[in-house]
């Protein structure tokens, strides 16, 4: 019951995600030309005021300003049809009188007039008042004739508070009740995590003013609306005009000839001792009575309009106060100033303009977010493409893999489908499934199963795997023959960095599923953190050449400075070549990258400096001359000590000499450490030769300076990975190869994983016992078995004479499924273990350890 409950608000949750973004893309694109247009709105008067000195305004007077009697007698010729339909005074000194003007049927609608309060003097129309009568009617109507246009924006104030309520209910966040979830943006995130935030939390703040804004909009767009508002409000209203009806003469009016008002305006003052601004209507038929709107001094609102009508005469016909209005009409007159911001002030009014300015920006936001959806949906598409039905026929039905994945942007689903791909490539069955379409009890189905999943929201589950998750929390299941993995995708900038993923695994866990290896969680800022989900695919015979081809982009290795921390000699009075362990860190600070035990480092080898310098005065050229190449600026020692040196240059010329710059072929070292040891070790032998000491390994143990930096980066090594089942582990090598092996250890020791036997070859016992306190502190917690085998000593035997000699024992161990680790020089050691395997195993039985993930090698 519970799962069909949360199935059901799975549905209602992507149903409401698909039309909020269809509504979004449609309709909020219009809204986005709604908001800027409102928010240009929002200021017209001060902008024309601004942009008409000498217009809307005249300088003042001590003078008193003319009175409406005197300045429409005062008043010059009016351009030729036109006649005054409104006039509207101001009570402040010095603002010009503005003419409202009628014009002949089916005449384009006239500007307004400004007339000099003092003189009379027509002061003409406002500039740029043109421009925001067509950025009113865009805002009103979106330009469309005036019926069609305000349905129309009816219709899309309707789509934005649909995009309001479907916008809450999908970033309802668990802690509704907390409002910093609700209202803070976390600056440092990038990418669309970025976009979410400030789509959500601008949407948050904006909100609102934007139910304000769409139901009064909605109010104004449908008669019906208005009608029943207003009957509420128990306001009559007379039926809208018909447009064209506004400046159309009555059928039997006569026009008033220039009406004398002296003494209609002498009992408007003696009835009204004060206004602020008064709209002077002026009768339309001979007869008829002035009306005059005008605003009190204190009047809260532009439309706290009183209204009174005076005959010509002097006799007044109505006197109508907004005070003594019904509650309901004075609620409804406060709908334009409410819209328009000026209700409660300039504050309110500059957060109305912000929030109008927000309707852009909340479409730009949602309008990239829906197109990096769009490719990450095109991108998996096209991998699903590839992945072919029939491939994998190699396996049986039981031997299948399930790739499962979870995700809300796509990015989840694209690397499950790269896995799934890998996978098939090495001739694996593979199941790929979107956890919204799987039940829990399904997983019994599989042996095997890699799952990909992101986490959203507050450490939730993506959408879509939400009924999954839920059904997963509340199941009851025996998961004993599974075994699994977890890639679990996040970004540390949340506080529940993959918490998805962790909360997956646990399950899994705890319904008795054994792990293939410890979760995967990779930030979205560390793409390198994948490289051990590809690494372990390793298990399943994925060849490291496949994980290149498939890889992402964003997973290849990128060159970081990293600085040498220590150096070690491990083997003091050896006969042997010195071997050195070094400690490196990320130079400048930056995090400890992430690397799977095994894993090998990548050095860009430097020339000794001294030789460098040597090569460049020899050949008549200044070691510490800067020079561009590529786009970067060095010294030319800094160029050579990274390339190979020309065998032979033009003495001087730089720009020849520059042409020649080859780098130096990168060398890779397996790495000693894990990254929870919190530095990156090396064990580097430093070789000798006729000429000195070889490049990399010379550079490595004696010309880098302790403090000195050098080029690094990550190689994956997918075929040496470490094992962590609870099965034995042998591990072989010899020489520097305790490198790779002391990893692998490490990561076994760090799970708590026994059954380890090291057996390793050096040249003599005194000098040659590395690691020795490590082992043994190992060895006394019972976790490995070590044997030494020295090749200088009394014996002098080699690793693989040895293991010929516990071939019972490596038979027995193989018998109970042990993984082989071998680390070290493929002549010798490495081909000796491989032809003593041949001869327990037989040539089909080695191949067959490999394809089953058990027969691991790092060997040079
Ligand atoms: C709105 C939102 C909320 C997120 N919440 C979390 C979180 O709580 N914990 C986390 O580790 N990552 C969180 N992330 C980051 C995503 O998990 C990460 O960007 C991931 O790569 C997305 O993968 P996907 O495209 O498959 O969904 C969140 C991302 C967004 C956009």
């Amino acid at each position: 019951m519970a799962t069909l409950f949360s199935g059901a608000r799975a549905l209602v949750r992507w149903t409401l995600f698909q039309l909020h973004w269809v509504v979004g893309i449609t309709a909020g694109s219009l809204l986005m030309l709604i908001g800027l247009s409102g928010a240009t709105l929002s200021f017209e008067e001060e902008w024309l005021a601004a942009l008409n000195p000498g217009v809307l305004s005249v300088p003042q007077r001590s003078t008193p300003a003319l009175t409406p009697p005197q300045l429409l007698a005062a008043l010059g010729p009016l351009p030729a049809g036109q006649t005054i339909g409104t006039a509207i005074f101001s009570a402040t000194p010095g603002h010009s009188v503005e003419l409202l003007l009628k014009t002949p049927p089916g005449a384009p609608k006239a500007l307004p007039l400004y007339v000099d309060p003092y003189s009379g003097q027509l002061l003409g129309t406002a500039r740029g008042q043109a421009f925001f009568d067509w950025v009113e009617r865009l805002h009103r109507f979106l330009l469309l004739p005036r019926e069609p246009g305000r349905v129309a924006a009816g219709i899309l104030s309707i789509c934005l508070l649909w995009l309001i309520a479907s916008g809450i209910y999908l970033r309802w966040p668990r802690q509704p009740l907390n409002w910093r979830v609700w209202l803070s943006f976390n600056p440092r995130l990038k990418g669309r995590p970025f976009l979410w935030a400030l789509h959500a939390v601008v949407a948050t703040w904006a909100l609102p003013a934007w139910l304000l804004l769409a139901s009064t909009g909605i109010y104004w767009s449908f008669d019906a609306v208005r009608s029943t508002v207003d009957g509420w409000a128990d306001v009559k209203r007379a039926p809208r005009m018909k447009p064209e009806g506004r400046n159309k003469p009555e059928a039997k009016a006569e026009p008033a000839a220039a009406p004398d008002l002296s003494a209609a305006w002498q009992r408007f003052q003696d009835t009204v001792p004060a206004w602020r601004e008064l709209r002077l209507r002026l009768p339309e038929r001979a007869g008829g009575a002035l009306e005059i709107l005008w605003l009190a001094p204190d009047a809260a609102h532009e439309r706290q309009r009183n209204s009174i009508q005076i005959a010509l005469d002097g006799e007044l016909k109505k006197d109508q106060r907004f005070a003594e209005q019904s509650a309901g009409k004075r609620a409804l007159a406060a709908i334009y100033p409410l819209h328009m911001g000026r209700y409660f002030g300039l504050p309110v009014r500059i957060l109305m303009m912000l929030s109008a300015l927000a309707l852009p920006l909340l479409g730009i936001s949602g309008w990239l977010l829906y197109l990096r959806r769009r490719r990450q949906q095109r991108d998996a598409a096209a991998q699903r493409k590839a992945l072919t039905p029939s491939a994998g026929a190699g396996d049986t039905e039981e031997q299948t893999i399930l790739v499962a994945w979870a995700s809300q942007s796509g990015r989840a689903e694209s690397l499950a489908l790269r896995t799934a791909a890998a996978l098939q490539a090495a001739g694996r069955r593979v199941v790929v499934k979107s956890l919204a379409g799987l039940a829990p009890l399904e997983l019994a189905g599989y042996p095997q199963a890699l799952f990909v999943v992101s986490t959203f929201g507050e450490g939730q589950a993506p959408d879509q795997a939400r009924g999954f998750a839920h059904a997963l929390e509340q199941a009851e299941l025996s998961l004993a023959d599974l075994r699994f993995a977890v890639l679990a995708l996040g970004n540390r900038q949340y506080a529940q960095f993959c918490a998805f993923g962790q909360r997956l695994q646990a399950s899994l866990l705890q319904f008795g599923a054994s792990p293939l290896q410890p979760l995967t969680p990779v930030c979205d800022s560390e793409p390198q953190a994948l490289e051990p989900w590809f690494q372990g695919l390793s298990r399943f015979g994925v060849a490291a050449d496949t994980l290149d081809r498939l890889a992402p982009a964003e997973v290849a290795p990128i060159w970081q400075d990293w600085q040498l921390q220590q150096r070690d000699l491990l083997n003091p009075g050896s006969s042997g070549e010195p071997l050195f362990e070094l400690s490196l860190l990320p130079a400048s600070a930056a995090a400890l990258p992430a690397w799977q035990p095994g894993a090998l480092a990548q050095i860009q080898p430097q020339h000794p400096p001294l030789l460098v310098e040597a090569f460049l005065r020899a050949h008549g050229f200044d070691p510490q001359q800067r020079c561009q190449h590529a786009g970067t600026t060095r010294s030319l020692a800094e160029w050579f000590a990274t390339s190979v040196l020309p065998a032979s240059c033009v003495a001087g010329d730089v720009a020849a000499l520059l042409q020649q710059i080859e780098p130096l072929p990168p060398r890779a070292y397996s790495i000693a450490s894990i990254r929870e040891d919190g530095v990156l070790q090396l064990i580097v032998r430093q070789r000798h030769h006729a000429g000195g000491m070889g490049l990399a390994s010379g550079f490595l143990t004696a010309h880098c300076p302790l403090g000195g930096t050098l080029a690094l980066r990550l190689q994956p090594n997918p075929a040496f990975s470490v094992s962590l089942e609870s099965r034995p582990c042998v591990f072989i090598g010899n020489g520097s190869g305790i490198a790779g092996l002391r990893g692998l250890l490490r990561e076994r020791v760090r799970h708590g994983l026994g059954d380890n036997w090291l057996v390793f070859g050096e040249r003599q016992r005194a000098s040659d016992s590395l690691c020795a306190s490590e082992f043994d502190h190992w060895i006394a917690r019972g976790l490995l078995e070590l044997d030494r085998v020295f090749s200088r000593d009394a014996e002098g035997a080699y690793v693989q004479d040895f293991l010929r000699q516990q071939a019972p024992r490596l038979r027995a161990l193989l018998e109970r499924g042990a993984v082989i680790h071998v680390c070290g020089s493929l002549q010798g050691m490495a081909a000796g273990v491989d032809a003593l395997l041949a001869e327990l195993l037989g040539q089909d039985g080695v191949a067959a350890l490999a394809a089953q993930g058990r027969y691991r090698r790092d060997v040079y």
